[in-house]
């Protein structure tokens, strides 16, 4: 057993490691025959994951020596090691780019969350692409008050890159769920949207636009459920040298996105119109079924797009036929979507002018049009007292966990359509 005293294990200054080369001598037995030989890459060790049912990886076995699935995603063991340093403790998450663990630090004893990133070039090079984007917020952001996911340390085990992160807590859409997707009453859409201004301020400021928005990657960061922070930047670029691929998950997805027009900060001040919106009714603001759809569900509510946005949109013609008619949006139930039907304070469900306010202001069709974070901050809604909630119960909406329109844009959306020298 590899012992641990009580006072080493409490503190986060020094913790407890073995040479390598002691763990081979008295504890080989608790390595398989892969990690006799694995080990030797590392100097120190804090962990062997000597409880673990272990898989018996062999250089002969495909899929990264048996110790990926044919997706390239890791196959975690409860109680093993990563990098013979952290103990995996559960899968908290799971998206398009790997997995998510939650860990425990044996060399701080902290607990951390780790994304493994799949065994795949293309994915690798996108999260690539994530650990710079961490790494400059990190450094502008050392007090820790952005209200950004902070990344503790980047590296390599079995083939994957994995990133080290603080462990947060629930996102805000699994949150909403648990609650029977009842919303959140207006103060705490309120606190939440002031975390998430924050966040955007810094991101503006480093010229870098988040590009995935929604209640999924929103986290919170406090055991009161007051406070939150924004997470996954998988998506993210700097706004000088935008990603080639589309971005963005329907639901939270701008109109310039959805014309393919080009994009730059606003589409996050639409996120989060359309974010504050559902935090408070508990379902999605513009519900499309499927892209065409979407757009149809914003017109509902907006109108008919200006000129101005129609112009050079590359994908007019999903929307537009060749003699510049709206063409026809039917939803999958059959109901055509009528511009300028539907009225925002009743699908907000509120008489909160000040809140109304705010989210009209994001969801301006013009870019330009939509408030920067800054202005947002000095908006009355965000300036007014926070008040004590009142509990007013809403009703309970329905499911909306159909795959698909929340999960982050891919390629066959656009690439269907057009190639895309920029999105
Ligand atoms: N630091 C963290 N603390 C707690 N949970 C986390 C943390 N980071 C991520 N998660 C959980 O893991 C999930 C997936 O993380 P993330 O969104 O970064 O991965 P992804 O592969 O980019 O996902 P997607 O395909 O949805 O974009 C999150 O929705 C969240 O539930």
């Amino acid at each position: 057993k590899i012992q641990r005293p009580k006072a080493v294990r409490k503190s986060s200054e020094k913790s407890f490691f073995s040479l390598h080369t002691d763990v081979l001598q008295f504890f080989k037995k608790y390595l398989t025959e892969f990690e006799q030989k694995e080990i030797k890459g590392y100097k120190k060790v804090w962990h062997l994951g000597q409880k673990a049912k272990k898989i018996q990886g062999s250089k002969s076995l495909s899929f990264n020596s048996g110790y990926d699935t044919e997706n390239g995603y890791y196959r975690m063991v409860i109680k093993d090691h990563i990098a013979f340093r952290f103990e995996v403790l559960e899968e908290i998450g799971r998206g398009a780019y790997g997995q998510v663990l939650k860990c425990r630090d044996h060399k701080t004893m902290a607990l951390v969350a780790i994304k493994v990133i799949r065994n795949d070039k293309s994915i690798h090079n996108e999260a690539m692409a994530e650990v710079k984007i961490l790494d400059a917020l990190g450094k502008k952001d050392k007090k820790n008050t952005a209200n950004i996911l902070h990344m503790k340390e980047h590296f390599y085990f079995r083939n994957h890159l994995c990133i080290a992160f603080e462990l947060l807590g629930k996102d805000l859409y699994t949150v909403m769920k648990e609650n029977n997707l009842q919303g959140f009453s207006i103060s705490q859409v309120q606190r939440f949207a002031k975390d998430l201004l924050t966040c955007l301020q810094l991101l503006r400021k480093e010229g870098i636009i988040h590009c995935d928005l929604k209640p999924e990657n929103i986290l919170m960061s406090d055991k009161n459920h007051n406070h939150v922070k924004v997470i996954d930047f998988g998506a993210s670029c700097f706004e000088e040298k935008k990603r080639q691929k589309c971005i963005q998950t329907r639901l939270y997805m701008s109109p310039e996105m959805l014309l393919a027009k080009g994009y730059s900060f606003p589409i996050d001040m639409w996120s989060l119109g359309c974010i504050l919106a559902e935090l408070h009714t508990g379902s999605p603001l513009f519900d499309g079924d499927n892209w065409n759809d979407q757009f149809g569900c914003i017109m509902e509510v907006l109108g008919e797009p200006p000129m101005e946005l129609l112009r050079g949109a590359r994908l007019l013609e999903r929307f537009y036929d060749s003699q510049g008619f709206l063409k026809k949006i039917v939803n999958n139930n059959g109901a055509v979507r009528q511009p300028g039907s539907k009225n925002l304070a009743s699908l907000l469900k509120t008489t909160d002018a000040n809140f109304l306010d705010f989210i009209q202001r994001c969801l301006r069709f013009k870019p330009e049009e939509r408030m920067t974070p800054e202005e947002a901050m000095q908006h009355a809604w965000i300036q007014g007292q926070l008040h004590t909630p009142k509990s007013t119960p809403k009703p309970c909406a329905a499911d909306n966990t159909a795959s698909g329109r929340r999960t982050l844009c891919q390629a066959s959306f656009y690439s269907a359509v057009i190639s895309m020298p920029t999105c």
